[in-house]
């Protein structure tokens, strides 16, 4: 097991990718912490984990709001022990072309991925820093790279995340705290409407026709890359992005 007795923090894991993150570390040994805002989902990932024989403990937060991500840190510090990893996965998406995005569109987009973020790598450093180990991952965005239309907020919001990951790798790698960020790509709810709606049916298959594997990715094909970056296996990896996305990305 890799991940014996590591304490993790993974959000917005109640569905996905997330969940399937979850899962793993479970079966690799991790004590989960399951952190959405998504109460019934969350509650009943958790329970299939603790009824397979893993740990999880479901936390109710919405991590754009720093009262509720210091209050759920401590609930996990207080039921699991200090927090040793933590994926920073949570998400939304607020489509609009830019010249008609609302300022609350703007606004939930960053208030989620920015402030969420941030505010759960501040809960979490200081147990890191004191016990000299700790594990950060990202969950990014081809967008950071190559910009998405309809998608100024999020574009913005996953490459801010690219710098605030390299920085915190920078600040923390002497503690042998190690954060890098994943960009991935896999059919979930999040990309259910652009996967099935049929005015996006000619795109599709366009974009199908250059991908090198002519096929999208379930969430659990994405976990272990997340599993790989916590791991003992990745000790000499820090402020790096791993696409996995089936090469999708490569040829555009
Ligand atoms: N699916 C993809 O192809 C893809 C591609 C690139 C990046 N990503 C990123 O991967 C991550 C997971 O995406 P997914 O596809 O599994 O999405 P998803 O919509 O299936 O899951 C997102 C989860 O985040 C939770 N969440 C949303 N807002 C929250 C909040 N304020 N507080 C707590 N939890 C909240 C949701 O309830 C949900 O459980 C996201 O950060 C997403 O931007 C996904
Ligand atoms: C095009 C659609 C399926 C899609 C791809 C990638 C995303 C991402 O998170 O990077 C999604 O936002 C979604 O728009």
């Amino acid at each position: 097991m890799r991940l014996k007795n590591r304490v993790a923090v993974v959000t917005g894991a109640s569905q996905g990718i997330g969940r399937s993150i979850a899962n793993l570390y479970a079966k690799e040994g991790a004590k989960v912490a399951i952190v959405d805002i998504n109460v019934a989902a969350g509650e009943e990932a958790a329970a299939q984990i603790n009824a397979e024989g893993g740990t999880a403990l479901f936390v109710s937060c919405d991590i754009a709001r720093r009262s509720e991500v210091d209050a759920a840190a401590a609930k996990i510090k207080s039921s699991l022990g200090p927090i040793d990893i933590l994926v920073n996965n949570a998400g939304i998406t607020r489509p609009a072309m830019l010249h008609k995005m609302t300022d609350s569109e703007w606004n939930q987009v960053i208030d989620v991925h920015l402030h969420g973020s941030f505010y759960w790598l501040q809960a979490v450093v200081h147990d890191m820093i004191e016990r000299q180990w700790g594990r950060i991952v990202f969950a990014s965005s081809s967008t950071a790279q190559n910009g998405s239309i309809g998608q100024i907020n999020y574009a913005a919001a996953k490459s801010a995340m690219l710098g605030m990951m390299r920085t915190a790798a920078r600040e923390l790698g002497k503690h042998n705290i190690l954060v890098n960020a994943i960009a991935p790509a896999a059919a979930t709810e999040m990309t259910k409407a652009v996967m099935t709606d049929p005015k996006f049916a000619d795109a599709r298959e366009a974009a199908l026709k250059q991908h090198p594997l002519r096929r999208s990715a379930e969430p659990a094909e994405i976990a272990p890359a997340f599993l790989y970056l916590v791991s003992d296996e990745s000790s000499y990896i820090t402020g790096q992005v791993l696409s996995v996305d089936g090469g999708s990305m490569m040829v555009r």
